[in-house]
């Protein structure tokens, strides 16, 4: 990026704060870095955790930014951006919306106005430089402004661009929703762990470093996950049992019926919202 565009982000809750904080840390000026919330004790806390800019006023902050990052909950969206249709009425910042379940179109019919709009589906992880990103654009978005936005979401991770909008129930129900599945199965590992008779400390330390250590492992490997999983796998040991037990439990079967449950909440928040 030449010059570096303003971002103004529109909540600053859970995601906003993983992006900023991602952004900070990967060298981005605070100073180009502004939020605006209801809440001050929230805008407080990321004021002084990041040094960036903060306001209760979206119609001020708004009519600044160069890329507005919608960072409110789905359910709230459209009266949001119902109420910057003004303040934006001769702007034409590049709008990126991370709402879970809420279709370009709609986006740019509560604004009034046909705009370039991104639709992103980040994740917590971004906090930690380690977040997985699905991009969309509409035909308004510029060459320049994607190149902005697959910039701003590589500083807290990776990124993959999508071509067909509706993709994005799949993405969201992939990587949005992801990290959480993993955190339970932490969680499950190691109760599970400390019921054979592990210290909880111990059990923590090491089961999250074996996540993190397959995920490493798996992305720096040419091997498909499933070869790594038989690499571990010794004929008649212990692990052989384990996957035996996994699959008799119809794991897949499990992980197939969540992440179409959650591509089909993003459908249903599709067309809920679309209806408003
Ligand atoms: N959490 C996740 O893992 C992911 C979430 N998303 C999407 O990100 C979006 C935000 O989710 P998340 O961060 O978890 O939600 P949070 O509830 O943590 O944050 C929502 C933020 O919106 C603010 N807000 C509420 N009303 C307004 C308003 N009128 N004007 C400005 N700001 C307002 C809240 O203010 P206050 O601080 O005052 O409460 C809060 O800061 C959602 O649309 C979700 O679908 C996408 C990917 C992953
Ligand atoms: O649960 C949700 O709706 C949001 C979207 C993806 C992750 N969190």
């Amino acid at each position: 990026m030449d010059k570096k565009p303003h971002i103004v982000f529109i909540g600053a809750g859970n995601m906003a704060s993983s992006i900023i904080g991602g952004l900070v840390a990967s060298g981005y000026p605070a100073s180009l870095i502004s939020a605006s919330a209801p809440s001050q004790e929230h805008l407080d806390a990321l004021s002084t955790k990041y040094q960036i800019n903060t306001t209760q006023n979206n119609h001020s902050v708004a009519a600044e930014a160069d890329i507005l990052v919608l960072a409110v909950k789905p359910q709230i969206l459209q009266a949001v951006c119902t109420d910057l249709a003004s303040p934006l009425n001769d702007k034409n910042p590049l709008i990126i919306s991370i709402a879970a379940g809420v279709e370009t179109p709609h986006i740019e019919q509560w604004l009034g106005k046909t705009l370039p709009i991104i639709r992103c589906m980040p994740n917590t992880p971004a906090l930690v430089s380690q977040g997985a990103s699905g991009l969309f654009a509409n035909a308004q978005v510029s060459a320049e402004q994607r190149q902005q936005a697959d910039e701003i979401f590589q500083s807290i991770g990776v990124t993959q661009w999508i071509t067909l909008e509706d993709q994005m129930h799949g993405i969201t129900a992939l990587s949005g929703s992801g990290p959480a599945y993993f955190f339970l199965m932490m969680e499950a590992l190691e109760d599970a762990a400390v019921k054979t008779g592990i210290p909880r400390e111990t059990a923590r330390k090491l089961g999250i470093q074996t996540v993190l250590g397959a995920a490493e492992m798996a992305k720096q490997s040419e091997l498909e996950p499933a070869q790594l999983k038989r690499n571990v796998m010794s004929p008649g040991g212990t692990t052989e049992r384990a996957i035996q037990s996994f699959e008799d439990g119809g794991i897949r079967a499990i992980f197939a019926t969540a992440v179409s449950a959650a591509a089909n909440r993003s459908k249903e928040l599709a067309e809920l919202l679309g209806k408003q």
